[in-house]
């Protein structure tokens, strides 16, 4: 079990990071640039050392060509001197392997050897896998066989998502990964719980002596999750085609911000307390008891051709590599509920979407109204208070109280003091990769998904999935640039509230305060 320190300046032990699938997207778009920030920082020293692997042949110079670019590309700090670059540069280099090919294990351990002994890196080794999950079994499987295993130091699988299609196909993964590595040595990536503010909900919450007190069912009446993307599914139809919102982001980031919202405050700091904590939140998710139960409480749908910006948008069937037919959903929303003492009664409504007016993560907590209150009535229109944790883009929180409007003699109007984190010079909040690459070299699983947490989750997407599965006829659908369809309205309303505006889109009554 490991103890959370402080990160800030912690050095990562000496290692080679292997990177599978090199010459991917997501180790051009996030894990170059990541390191490269790490390094910059300092804790990644020199005593480390990546290979990238993937089948495309590349030379030592073509690969880190491609990382200069993608850092240029992508980075929150640029190269700006040669000698510096040529200092970090030196420390990568490439094999062409096909995963499947065992004699290209025994070639890259060779490599793994030079270079560990080059560097003077303990043995320690971190197996990245930016590869379809298909193929994630036979890779553990060769590196066992293949000798990378067999050195001193520890061994460490960083897996990306999707964790299975299902709640069965989760297990046999799980198995096949089992069968080499141990538990504490997946790190399962959710690359949400990376990210600076979903990590501050911990603070903000157990921190505070003003939020803890009411944070439950007597004073909250319904919280607001939502993830919505402007993007379509752009070069990715043909994963997304088969997945769909519901297990591209409902199983994963959708539930793990749940549970940082509703656990209960662990004892200890510690992962396992920790992570013991959001599993019993996941198990107190009431399931939907019938196929009914699902239609009557969460909605989805799919984009059709629409506008933003004045520009007209494909619908989601006219995408690259999606079936014209599909009826795949780009969109749901749910109300949830978490069974237990803290949150009887309080309706979670969670919602992500593509092709939505605004890219934003925001956690809206909606207060109840006082039991009686003189400024009740006619006269005054008292909103409830809020309390708004922006995930991203914007960073920060507001909280929307009641108060005088100024000037006036009795007029009340909301009022939102505002802290926004992105906006204050000096703080540039690190990528979600860089903390997460950084806490699985040091060996924190805090912020990574455990086994039962995932499980757990598919079982209660599964549910939703296979009532999804019996409908006969077309998905309904919503505009592209629109905010999808409106029985996602119907969701509150029946229930006496609706969606709060998110990120840029505050209603004009409201008065800033900003911090
Ligand atoms: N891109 C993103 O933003 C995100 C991606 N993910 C997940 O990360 C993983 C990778 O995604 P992404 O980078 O987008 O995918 P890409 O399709 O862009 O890249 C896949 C990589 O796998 C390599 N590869 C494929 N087959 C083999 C093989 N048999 N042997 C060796 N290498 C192989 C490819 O290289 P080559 O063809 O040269 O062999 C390529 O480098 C997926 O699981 C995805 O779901 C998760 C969240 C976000
Ligand atoms: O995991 C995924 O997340 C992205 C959204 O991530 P964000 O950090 O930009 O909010 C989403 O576009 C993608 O479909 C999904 O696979």
């Amino acid at each position: 079990m490991t103890e959370i320190q402080n990160l800030d300046s912690v050095k990562t032990p000496g290692a080679v990071y292997f990177i599978f699938g090199a010459t991917g997207d997501l180790a051009r778009r996030k894990l170059f640039p990541a390191i490269y920030s790490l390094y910059r920082e300092g804790k990644l020293g020199e005593d480390f050392a990546v290979i990238g692997v993937a089948r495309r042949p590349r030379s030592g110079e073509e690969f880190r060509d491609d990382v200069y670019r993608s850092i240029q590309e992508f980075c929150r700090y640029s190269v700006e001197d040669d000698a510096e670059w040529s200092r970090f540069a030196e420390h990568f280099s490439y094999k062409s392997l096909d995963i499947n090919n065992i004699d290209g294990y025994r070639e890259l351990l060779q490599q793994t050897e030079e270079v560990e002994a080059r560097f003077g890196i303990p043995g320690n080794r971190l197996f990245y896998l930016a590869l379809a999950p298909e193929l994630f079994g036979n890779v553990s499987f060769n590196l066992q066989k293949g000798g990378m295993l067999d050195s001193s130091g520890w061994h460490r699988l960083v897996i990306e998502k999707p964790f299975g299609y299902d709640l069965i196909s989760a297990q046999k993964l799980n198995e096949e990964l089992n069968q080499v590595f141990k538990e504490e040595e997946i790190y399962r990536i959710d690359h949400y719980l990376g990210k600076e503010m979903v990590q501050n909900i911990e603070v903000i919450r157990f921190a505070n002596a003003f939020f803890e007190p009411l944070w439950n069912n007597k004073h909250i009446s319904n919280i607001q999750i939502t993830l919505s993307e402007t993007v379509g599914v752009e070069e990715r139809g043909g994963y997304y085609d088969n997945a769909g919102a519901l297990r591209d982001m409902g199983q994963n980031h959708m539930l793990q911000l749940l549970t940082m919202i509703a656990m209960e405050p662990p004892s200890r700091l510690l992962a396992e307390d920790i992570r013991d904590e959001k599993v019993k939140v996941l198990r107190s998710l009431r399931p939907y008891a019938s196929a009914q139960e699902v239609k009557e409480n969460v909605v989805r749908g799919q984009y059709a051709e629409g506008e933003s910006g004045g520009k007209t948008l494909p619908g989601y069937r006219q995408e690259d590599k999606v079936d014209p037919n599909s009826n795949t959903e780009t969109y749901f929303a749910a109300k949830v509920y978490v069974d237990n003492f803290r949150w009887a009664g309080v309706p979670f409504y969670i919602r992500t979407g593509k092709r939505l007016p605004v890219k934003t993560t925001e956690v809206v907590v909606e207060f109840k109204q006082m039991p009686t209150n003189v400024y009740l009535g006619q006269k005054h229109k008292l909103e409830p208070n809020l309390l708004v944790i922006r995930v991203n883009p914007m960073e920060g929180i507001y909280i929307k109280i009641n108060a005088k409007k100024p000037g006036t003699e009795s007029q009340i109007s909301p009022l939102a003091m505002e802290f926004c984190q992105s906006c204050q010079v000096g703080i540039n909040s690190p990528e979600a990769y860089e903390r997460l690459i950084h806490d699985a070299a040091n060996g924190d699983s805090t912020y990574f998904t455990r086994w039962d947490e995932v499980a757990t989750a598919w079982a209660f997407v599964d549910r939703i999935a296979s009532a999804w599965a019996q409908e006969s006829g077309d998905i309904s659908t919503y505009a592209a640039g629109s905010w999808g369809p409106e029985e996602a309205d119907q969701l509150l309303a029946q229930d006496g509230f609706h969606w709060w505006p998110v990120n840029g889109q505050e209603e004009d009554n409201v008065i800033w305060i900003k911090g």
